[in-house]
């Protein structure tokens, strides 16, 4: 069976179109504004979310129809290199027109309405600091993504965004200090299994690091770090 290929895009600083100003292209901009994408919107009426974004300066409104002029222009004359294009409007037949305009370009394009016509599709999400918790159900149902992830919020508590600093800097420490990385594979391995989540949930987790970064600093040998996660 064909499935998507799912990915982590970075579209800090890229250009991204998103034509139609309803609520569905509201919630399609924000989140492309939290992930550091330039945005611009064309729709001939916005939501009272997308004027407040614009006020604020984090999207770029257009009030105009669709007309695939809109892409190949500023395509064509590099003003706008769009990264990627959603076109959310209510009208399935000019989604279908975004989609031929973006496709022209090899851009990526979701159509919110036409997920066949799509080469990408958002999933459902949860984000705890650097963990991504990313649901999809390839258009089967949306709202059943949407319970999953709600599902997934409870398990995985805010506890997650310390946790994921953490091994995220034990891990750049020891790589920078301990040349074998079978050892430093092993013992990646062994920290998952130290009770840390605990220490966090608890409020002793903060000494305990910076005791062990300090232990680490003045010797930098695996078995400092697993002297500290014998203490947990
Ligand atoms: C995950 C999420 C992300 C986001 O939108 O950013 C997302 N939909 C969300 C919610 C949601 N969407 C809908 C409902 C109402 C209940 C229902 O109909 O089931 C709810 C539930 C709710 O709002 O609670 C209706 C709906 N959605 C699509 C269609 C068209 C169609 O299927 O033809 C229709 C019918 C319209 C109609 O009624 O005609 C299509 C798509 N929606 C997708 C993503 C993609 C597939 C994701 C996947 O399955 O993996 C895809 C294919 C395209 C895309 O948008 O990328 C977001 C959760 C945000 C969050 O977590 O807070
Ligand atoms: N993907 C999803 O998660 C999802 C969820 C619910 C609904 N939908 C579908 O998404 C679509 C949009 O939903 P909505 O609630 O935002 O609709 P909406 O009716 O609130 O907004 C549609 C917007 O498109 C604009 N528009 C219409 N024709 C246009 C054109 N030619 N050029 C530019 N803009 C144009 C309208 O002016 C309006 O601002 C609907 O087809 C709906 O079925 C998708």
């Amino acid at each position: 069976m064909k499935h998507q290929y799912p990915i982590m895009l970075d579209v800090n600083g890229a250009c991204c179109l998103i034509v139609g100003g309803g609520s569905i292209a509201e919630r399609k901009a924000r989140s492309l504004v939290q992930a550091g994408a330039h945005v611009t919107v064309v729709s001939p009426d916005f939501t009272a979310g997308l004027i407040d974004m614009e006020r604020n300066g984090e999207v770029v409104l257009y009030r105009q129809t669709f007309s695939s002029l809109t892409i190949s222009t500023e395509v064509a004359e590099g003003t706008t290199p769009y990264k990627l294009v959603i076109a959310a409007t209510d009208a399935a037949d000019v989604n279908k027109k975004i989609f031929e305009a973006a496709a022209q370009h090899s851009l990526l394009v979701n159509v919110v309405d036409q997920p066949e016509l799509s080469t990408f599709i958002v999933p459902s999400v949860v984000r705890r600091g650097k963990l991504v918790i990313a649901v999809s159900t390839g258009g089967a149902s949306p709202a059943a993504a949407r319970k999953i992830a709600r599902e997934l919020e409870q398990t995985y508590g805010d506890e997650y965004e310390l946790y994921l600093d953490f091994l995220s800097e034990v891990r750049l420490n020891v790589q920078a200090a301990v040349p074998d990385k079978e050892a430093r594979q092993q013992l990646f391995k062994e920290m998952l299994e130290w009770d840390v989540l605990s220490r966090i949930r608890a409020g002793s987790f903060e000494s305990w690091k910076q005791e062990m970064f300090e232990a680490f600093e003045k010797e930098p040998v695996m078995a400092t770090i697993r002297a500290f996660g014998q203490r947990l």
